[in-house]
């Protein structure tokens, strides 16, 4: 009985699922935490050895007779980080991440050089946002000279992890259109985009060639080794993790809707075309299984939470009891959660704002739901620009560290006045990333079936935490949302992207 992994490098932790396709289960899963370098100018970065390093101890962790069984690993990986690699293969400096805002400007640089975001959109079907790969290359070439002259290879997170397990260096298209540099409608790299990143060198020489979502690759045999693996394991394209998160979850087929709530809060949609909005209200990506994932991501999601509950000194896993003390509204409290500036909305200087004080309301439990609340209220938002352009959805498949709390399922349920599902395999990038693994395997050997014939067969819901909406909580929410976006467009002035450099 052979078996498949999937390894997911999320913000906070690397994670590891061991999967056995013939009985369905899940034999073995590990993980092991990343840290966060931040800095006061907006700077999120993250040394790509700290993911090599929790990747074995992730391997490490899990028992020599499972590792011995494993044929095949896909990776999955936080989207946009930015590793620069020399033409040895040497990382060159640390990663600049997913959630770093200190190159907002150089973002309004790059589309002032092809004539604005709706250009941006025209040639790539994105615009430049805060936090995406392409404003990483000028602010190094700027504050990191050293870094840029040495500069041959151009790698995502997951890409990097592809490229040391297999001595490869290549991507595919779902994380490849999170560089801004792809053009999501053609698979190709816009030349547009690339030239107005940097006219002073070719960025084409940087970037790795595209490879097709059922592409693999031999695990180099030293590295088999250092894990404990056999030789001969096959390594697949893997994918951005909302792309692995998508398989993962069974979201590679019209109508189906996921949304996660890690330290980023995300929520996409499948399509087998390519699905552009002309005022990029959401990121037009490619997915990691043949066709298209429009997306909205929110920069703070969990991480909110998580610094409420730290603040008055508890654990999220106690957040519940919080939420079931409070009431929908949080009794007029209103929290814009963009601690850490924000892409939805396009606020790359946003703080976060606490407003409706009262006496009545300045207790612990009304924060944490306030917290919770604007968490939701944000993905809400972006999710009402999909609506608008008449996308329809009738359940939401839940996933994410979030998705752990009963309350956050149900509050989700009630926000979106949709069913909620939750995934059984909860750790859904990693597990799509073994089902696109078994996926190639199955290809490799002349099997013709689709990613989604697979999806179909081993995603499976817990029916045990699925949710449905509680129509008076529903009318309840539907007032403190509209508070909400009252407030987002009282601070928008305040925390709109800055003036190109
Ligand atoms: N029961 C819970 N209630 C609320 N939040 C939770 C709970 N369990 C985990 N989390 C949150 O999930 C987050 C981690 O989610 P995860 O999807 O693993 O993130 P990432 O992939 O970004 O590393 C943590 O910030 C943690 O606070
Ligand atoms: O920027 C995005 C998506 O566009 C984020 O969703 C990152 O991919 C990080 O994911 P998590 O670490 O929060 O799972």
């Amino acid at each position: 009985m052979s078996l498949v992994a999937g390894l997911d490098a999320g913000t906070q932790s690397v994670k590891l699922v061991v999967y056995d396709a013939d009985t369905r289960q899940v034999v073995a899963s590990a993980s092991a935490p990343l840290d966060l370098i931040s800095g006061d100018d907006g700077s999120r970065e993250q040394h790509p050895a700290a993911w090599v390093e929790a990747m074995h101890d992730c391997f490490g962790a899990i028992d020599v007779s499972v590792r011995h069984r494993i044929v095949a690993l896909g990776v999955s990986g936080q989207q946009h980080g930015f590793v620069p690699v020399d033409a040895a293969g040497e990382v060159l400096g640390p990663a600049k991440l997913w959630c770093d805002t200190s190159t907002s400007a150089e973002c309004g640089e790059i589309m002032d050089a092809v004539g604005g975001a709706g250009r941006c959109i025209e040639l790539a079907g994105n615009p430049v946002l805060a936090g995406y790969t392409a404003s990483k290359l000028p602010w190094t070439r700027r504050h990191r000279p050293e870094v840029y002259a040495r500069l041959a290879t151009i790698l995502l997170p997951h890409d990097y992890l592809n490229f040391v397990l297999t001595g490869e260096r290549f991507c595919e298209y779902g994380d490849a259109s999170g560089t801004g540099w792809l053009d999501v409608r053609t698979r190709q790299w816009s030349s547009a985009m690339l030239d107005a990143t940097d006219d002073t060198r070719d960025l084409r020489d940087c970037l790795p060639p595209l490879v097709e979502p059922d592409a693999s690759f031999p695990m180099l045999p030293a590295i088999a080794s250092a894990l404990g693996l056999p030789a001969g394991v096959r390594v697949s394209a893997g994918g951005g993790d909302n792309m692995m998160a998508a398989i993962g979850t069974g979201c590679v087929a019209e109508g189906r809707l996921t949304m996660s709530l890690g330290t980023s809060g995300t929520l996409f949609a499948y399509a087998d075309r390519p699905i552009v909005d002309d005022d990029g209200a959401w990121a037009a990506f490619c997915s990691s299984s043949g066709g298209w994932l429009p997306l909205i991501c929110t920069m703070n999601c969990t991480v909110v939470t998580e610094q409420v509950a730290k603040m008055f000194g508890f654990s999220t896993r106690d957040g519940d009891a919080r939420i079931a003390a409070t009431a929908p509204g949080a009794d007029g409290l209103t929290f814009l959660p963009f601690l850490n500036g924000e892409r939805t909305p396009d606020l790359p200087l946003g703080k976060g704002v606490l407003a409706g004080l009262g006496a009545h309301n300045m207790r612990e439990a009304h924060v944490y739901r306030a917290a919770m609340e604007g968490a939701t209220y944000s993905l809400r938002y972006g999710y009402d620009a999909f609506v608008g352009a008449g996308m329809r959805f009738d359940r939401i498949a839940l996933t994410g560290g979030g998705a752990n709390s009963a309350a956050w399922r149900q509050m989700v349920a009630d926000v979106f006045d949709c069913p909620v599902d939750v995934p059984a395999q909860v750790e859904s990038a990693a597990f799509g990333a073994a089902l696109q693994a078994l996926w190639s395997l199955q290809r490799a050997q002349g099997d013709a079936g689709t990613l989604a014939e697979v999806a179909a067969a081993h995603v499976a819901v817990d029916p045990s935490l699925a949710c449905t909406p509680d129509p008076e909580r529903v009318r309840a929410y539907q007032p403190a949302y509209q508070r909400f976006l009252r407030h987002l467009d009282a601070v928008r002035p305040l925390y709109a992207a800055p003036p190109p450099l």
